[in-house]
């Protein structure tokens, strides 16, 4: 298995190559050259596996052994070694149709530690084996940067730098990045958006001279191991579900910024689990939404809503859906993104339109319709989400519902994290001791504006690098 780039201007590299390279070179995003596919008798081969070991032969199907099994085997049991649940992520019924999958029970309570716990222990396993110093730079909403620092906080030969985008974020994920006090973590607090914090990062992966001589590595899901790591759980919640439950078939909904959590299930799709309808859920940000219903890419102006991981205009991982919407052709996509670079949008013809609908149905959340679906679902099953979890159910009651099949919404991330949304609906939760100690430590962080030049300064004087 080799990885190239949705633009065509990488050679092909290997898996380790890979996870070091981020983003393309050629500012594309990596995809494996060929997907695997799974067959039916496979997949059911696999029913019985625990998550650790379902995620192992997914990932042996991209590694090239270039990790030897048994390293493997152990990096994924540590990875998940501090979640709360015995089944890492357990799949809650809400009744006949509805299912929920719980990804929030790892180290800081949302779904981006599935992947993140497995990646911090990758680049620890790297840095030791290739004598590597690793200097991760990441963008976060809130949740990404989070769980990033805590798989690599302490780490030998790892530093991370993590771009947030000042006041933006929940209190708890706030706290959660910087009361960290460890000498390798990093906080810059931008004076911005998230997309003013993911801009930079992406112009800095893209200056060849400053990513080299900084040795600098992605945590986000512009990295493929974020996108394989989040594919494992498509698999194991359609597995988990009784064979009574799929046979109508079996969507899911799936709460999304930067479009790397629906892609991760595009993905498990094409590899082979039976997937119907992929729901993307959105917030008032809608511009996939609008790409989707409307066949125009293209960002509107920033809102903050009650969630704010989901604060995002430009979404990465667009660009992997568009390559191979255009039937892997990196011509197309590098015109499209000149396109939608000068021009600031995209469009899509009306046969586009209905293709990309074959492959996504799309639901916009608004914020009173978002807290309602959360009072809703607590008065009825006793249920509490958090604000991007309930996108995700809206969506589902909004635009999956009708399907006769079964749904999977995910869950990705615990309520106590947004407890300001929570309180406008008069519910006082209980927060986790994890989190409720947060507010007791002091907190560690830089503001600075959203100027490139000063935040490669702080990053200068902070990066290890190479002699
Ligand atoms: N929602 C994210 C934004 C970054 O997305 P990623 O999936 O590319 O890491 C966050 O919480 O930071």
């Amino acid at each position: 298995m080799k990885y190239i780039s949705t633009r065509g201007n990488v050679a092909p590299i290997g898996f380790i190559d890979m996870f070091l390279m981020g983003l393309g070179e050629d500012g594309g995003l990596i995809v494996p050259e060929s997907i695997p596919t799974v067959s039916g008798k496979q997949l059911d081969q696999w029913a019985k596996l625990s998550y650790q070991e379902l995620m192992f032969e997914i990932f042996s199907l991209y590694t090239n052994d270039e990790i030897p099994a048994d390293d493997l085997k152990r990096l994924i049991q540590e990875s998940y070694a501090g979640f709360t649940s015995p089944d890492v992520l357990p799949l809650t019924t809400l009744n006949d149709s509805l299912h929920v999958l719980e990804l929030f029970h790892g180290p800081t309570f949302a779904f981006k530690d599935v992947a993140l716990s497995f990646m911090g222990n990758l680049y620890a396993y790297v840095a030791k084996k290739q004598n590597q110093v690793i200097n991760i730079l990441g963008a976060t909403s809130g949740d990404t940067g989070a769980s990033a620092i805590s798989s690599v906080r302490g780490k030998e030969g790892i530093q991370i730098c993590i771009l947030h985008p000042n006041g933006k974020v929940s209190r708890v994920q706030e706290l959660q990045m910087t009361t960290v006090q460890d000498d390798n973590v990093l906080n810059l607090a931008v004076n911005g958006n998230f997309d003013d914090c993911q801009q930079v990062i992406k112009e800095l992966f893209a200056d060849i001279p400053f990513k080299s001589k900084y040795h600098l590595r992605a945590i986000n899901s512009i990295n493929f191991v974020r996108i394989l790591a989040q594919s494992v759980y498509y698999f194991y919640a359609y597995l988990k579900l009784s064979e009574k439950a799929r046979e109508n078939g079996v969507n899911f909904s799936i709460p999304t910024g930067n479009f790397g959590n629906i892609f991760s299930g595009y993905l498990a799709k094409k590899m082979g689990v039976p997937i119907k309808q992929l729901v993307l859920a959105t917030n008032e940000n809608n511009i996939l939404e609008r790409f989707i219903r409307e066949g125009v890419y293209k960002p509107e102006g920033f809102r903050s809503t009650h969630s704010p991981s989901m604060d995002i205009q430009i979404a990465s991982n667009f660009e992997r859906y568009l390559y191979y919407f255009v039937g892997e052709d990196a011509v197309a996509v590098t015109a499209r993104m000149e396109k939608f670079k000068q021009e600031g949008q995209l469009t899509f013809t009306e046969a586009e339109v209905a293709r990309i609908q074959q492959d996504i149905t799309a639901y916009s959340v608004g914020n009173e319709e978002c807290l309602n679906t959360i009072r809703t679902y607590q008065e009825r099953y006793g249920y509490l989400l958090d604000p991007h979890s309930a996108c995700g159910i809206a969506a589902y009651e909004g635009a999956g519902r009708k399907d006769d099949g079964a749904f999977v919404s995910l869950a990705t991330a615990h309520p106590a994290k947004f407890d300001e949304a929570i309180r406008l609906i008069g519910i006082e939760q209980q927060f986790p001791e994890r989190i409720q100690e947060l507010f007791d430590k002091p907190q560690q962080q830089v503001i600075v504006d959203n100027v490139k030049a000063d935040i490669v300064a702080r990053l200068e004087g902070f990066y290890r690098v190479y002699q």
